[in-house]
């Protein structure tokens, strides 16, 4: 037998470490927002931009010199202390750099024995397998165990190899900590040998055309999504086990329109929110990944129209059972979730 027992799945891996959770806890997560600890500008900004994200992440992996990783890890510590993280809601998480790295056994133990009481997840990157998973799970219930924590730190990990793509189910599957998976596309090109320089997005050579005319004429041609197939398996990988998918950077700081419908795509396919690595990503984060209010009206009268989510109804033309009941419960859940935090929204989601 290779995997543990059900019983044994959620029992602590060390003594005195917190019970693991059995269901993750319901909170909006539209973007992770990635904050550079190192640099003091920045990280001073953290208080006032909390309020206005659904998690800060301190990054202390790729983007963060080698010789700044000391003062990153120390920033990151500095900020799970700037704000009230657990008391008032945002989330604070932290990437870490990665197993194999000279800086991940210093990362993973100073977070925890230092913030620990205010962490909510941490992002693990280049996850190659369930075996990252199991050595930093059990690694981190012994630092819980230490800091005497009493709610247990969760994992999300990062897709950005072939071969954590080819064992994408398995590390969904790996611990209880699992909170989500979002896609590195960055990484993820480079592992795969795919021809780019681009971080997400489309490829103005990645597309089809038309076939030839009898008139010689041109061709119509439109780019393709070359994401497709990654994010639609990870959020089938995500949701078989119970968390969350995740779009992860978005490069082209500057392309507000092709961010936005990256975004958007992830967003129908099933992804919980994406990360915003500058402060003009917030608003498009929050703008896609909250449901669009016309959406929530429609998917509120289908399910006026079967309480019981039974049955079927025509609504404006369009047949309604009790799987068109369920979409609309994912629409109308999502904007119960975005109107305990947005007031604007919440106004227009109720129709007043
Ligand atoms: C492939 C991957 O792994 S992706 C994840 C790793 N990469 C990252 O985390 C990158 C995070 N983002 C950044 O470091 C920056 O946004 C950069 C380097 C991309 C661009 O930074 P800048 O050139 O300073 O952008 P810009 O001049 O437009 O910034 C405008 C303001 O926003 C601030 N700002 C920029 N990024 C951030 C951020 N992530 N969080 C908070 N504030 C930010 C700048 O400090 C600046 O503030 P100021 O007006 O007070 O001077
Ligand atoms: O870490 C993210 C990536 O795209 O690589
Ligand atoms: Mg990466």
């Amino acid at each position: 037998m290779s995997q543990k027992t059900p019983r044994n799945f959620f029992k602590p891996l060390a003594i005195g470490a917190p019970e693991p959770m059995r269901d993750l806890p319901v909170k909006l997560e539209r973007m992770i927002h990635f904050v550079p600890p190192h640099l003091d500008k920045v990280r001073a900004k953290v208080p006032s931009m909390a309020p206005g994200v659904d998690v800060i992440l301190a990054n202390l992996e790729d983007a963060i010199p080698a010789d700044a990783k000391d003062a990153a890890r120390a920033g990151a510590i500095e900020m799970a202390n700037m704000y009230d993280w657990q008391g008032k809601g945002t989330g604070f998480w932290s990437r870490v750099n990665p197993l194999n790295s000279p800086w991940f056994q210093e990362d993973v133990s100073q977070l925890v024995l230092n913030a620990g009481h205010q962490l909510d997840v941490i992002m693990l990157p280049k996850v190659e397998g369930p075996w990252d998973i199991h050595f930093a799970d059990q690694y981190v219930a012994q630092l819980e165990a230490k800091a005497g924590l009493t709610r247990p730190i969760l994992f999300h990990a990062i897709l950005e190899t072939a071969q954590g793509m080819a064992l994408v189910e398995d590390i969904a599957l790996a611990s209880p900590r699992m909170q989500g998976i979002s896609l590195g596309p960055a990484d993820l090109a480079a592992d795969r040998k795919m021809k780019t320089t681009r971080v997400g997005g489309g490829h103005p050579f990645y597309r089809v055309i038309e076939d030839p005319k009898e008139d010689g004429s041109d061709r119509a041609s439109a780019q393709q999504d070359p994401w497709h197939y990654t994010i639609a398996r990870m959020v089938d990988a995500c949701r078989m086990a119970g968390i969350n998918a995740f779009y992860g950077p978005f490069g082209d700081i500057a392309d507000l329109d092709a961010c936005e419908q990256q975004f958007r795509n992830a967003f129908l396919l099933g992804c919980a929110g994406t990360w915003s690595l500058h402060p003009n990503q917030i608003a498009i984060a929050k703008k896609v990944f909250s449901p669009d209010p016309d959406e929530v009206k429609f998917a509120r009268k289908i399910l006026a129209a079967m309480p019981d989510g039974t049955g079927v109804a025509m609504i404006d033309g369009k047949m309604q059972d009790d799987a068109t009941w369920k979409q609309a419960k994912v629409i109308s859940d999502l904007a119960d979730l975005v109107a305990g935090k947005d007031p604007d929204l919440a106004k227009a989601y109720s129709g007043d």
